[in-house]
């Protein structure tokens, strides 16, 4: 999905590339994709939102001569000694700054999206700090109800319903009014982010086939059975359809084509397991229902390959094109 000078909007789409966790691959796969975007001759202005030390240390890594716009987040401190695969009190802080930095440039207008590279959520135990992800912080600065967690490559895209929750809670967690929220806001992220006029959701059932008439558990026959149904009918302008045994529903995306628009996942790896094999390095993380724009990698902080230049930019190139086009779908125009 690249993007060429020929196909540019008129105005540039300044985007706001965030570090992430300095330990991880996040500086790695940030400078392959600005390597990407010099190579392409691309009219995205990245900017990253970091550590100028530790941005500089991994572009001399990776023998990366082009220039850098850094928004420094970490001043006061000192990353002589880069850590590298461990877990950093001073990545926590940057991780934190960068996003907040960012959220900030894109409310002022002095950027036009936020890609967000992998943090690491576990360190903020050490800032005794939340231990959140992105997409918790971007909700809460929006003040945003509901936001949906999609991940999507070119043929698959897996919202979810119920995201970094123990699969103990998920039944809980689960009901009719919090489905038809993630389906709402799904379909209106289909429509206004990807341009789909006329969404296709399948929502998978919970149980292992559905449930098999409730002998193999029973929400698809207490309440999901008749959710779907009424969220079908609801949304009139959309088609929804479910709940679809995951297994099955998933293996209709083997073949050429997209049988749906998206699939509503009722947890984490329902959805992430087979994104992953279909479409791992060449997807996207992508943040629904807030105000802004915000696409992220497929992947995490990858300690153990951290430092040795091995990372695959795949995600980051994808999560950094994809937020353009965003981008100049809002301003009306086309890639
Ligand atoms: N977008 C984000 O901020 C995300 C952050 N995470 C965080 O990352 C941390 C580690 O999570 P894990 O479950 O270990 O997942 P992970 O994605 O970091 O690593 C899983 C495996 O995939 C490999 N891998 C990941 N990205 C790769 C790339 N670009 N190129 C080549 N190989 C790659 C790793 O080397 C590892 O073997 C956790 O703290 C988690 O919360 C996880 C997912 C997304
Ligand atoms: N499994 C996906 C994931 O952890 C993404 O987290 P974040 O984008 O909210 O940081």
């Amino acid at each position: 999905m690249s993007m060429s000078a020929t196909d540019s909007p008129a105005t540039p789409v300044r985007l706001a590339l965030t570090m992430g966790d300095a330990a991880g691959i996040g500086p790695e796969v940030i400078v392959k994709t600005l390597a990407h975007l010099d190579a392409t001759q691309s009219p995205i202005e990245a900017v990253v939102y970091g550590s100028n030390e530790v941005m500089r240390q991994e572009a001399r890594a990776l023998g990366y001569t082009g220039a850098i716009e850094v928004v420094e987040v970490g001043p006061e401190l000192d990353f002589s000694k880069r850590p590298v695969g461990r877990l950093d009190r001073r990545a926590a802080l940057v991780q934190w700054r960068a996003l907040q930095r960012a959220m900030e440039d894109v409310d002022q207008g002095r950027a036009d999206a936020i890609v967000t590279a992998p943090w690491n959520k576990a360190l903020f135990e050490l800032a005794e700090m939340p231990v959140v992800g992105h997409t918790e912080v971007l909700q809460a600065h929006y003040g945003q109800d509901r936001v949906v967690m999609m991940l999507g490559g070119e043929r698959l895209k897996v919202a979810l319903v119920t995201t970094h929750v123990a699969l103990s809670e998920v039944s809980q967690r689960l009901s009719a009014p919090l489905l038809r929220e993630i389906c709402a806001v799904t379909l209106a992220g289909l429509k206004e982010r990807f341009g789909v006029a006329r969404p296709r959701l399948a929502v998978c059932g919970l149980n292992p086939h559905a449930g098999e008439r409730g002998h193999m558990g029973d929400e698809e026959l207490l309440w999901i059975d008749q959710a779907v149904a009424d969220l079908d009918r609801e949304f009139s302008d959309a088609e929804i359809s479910g709940p679809w045994p995951a297994d099955t529903l998933f293996a209709k995306f083997r073949g050429e084509g997209m049988p749906y628009d998206a699939v509503i996942c009722m947890y984490h790896d329902q959805g992430l397991i087979p994104l992953k094999l279909l479409h791992f390095g060449e997807s996207a993380n992508i943040t629904l229902g807030l105000p802004i724009i915000r696409t992220s990698v497929d992947h995490g902080t990858a300690y153990d390959i951290a430092g040795k230049g091995v990372a695959d930019a795949g995600s980051m190139i994808y999560a950094t094109e994809l937020a353009a086009k965003m981008v100049a779908r809002v301003r009306g125009g086309v890639f």
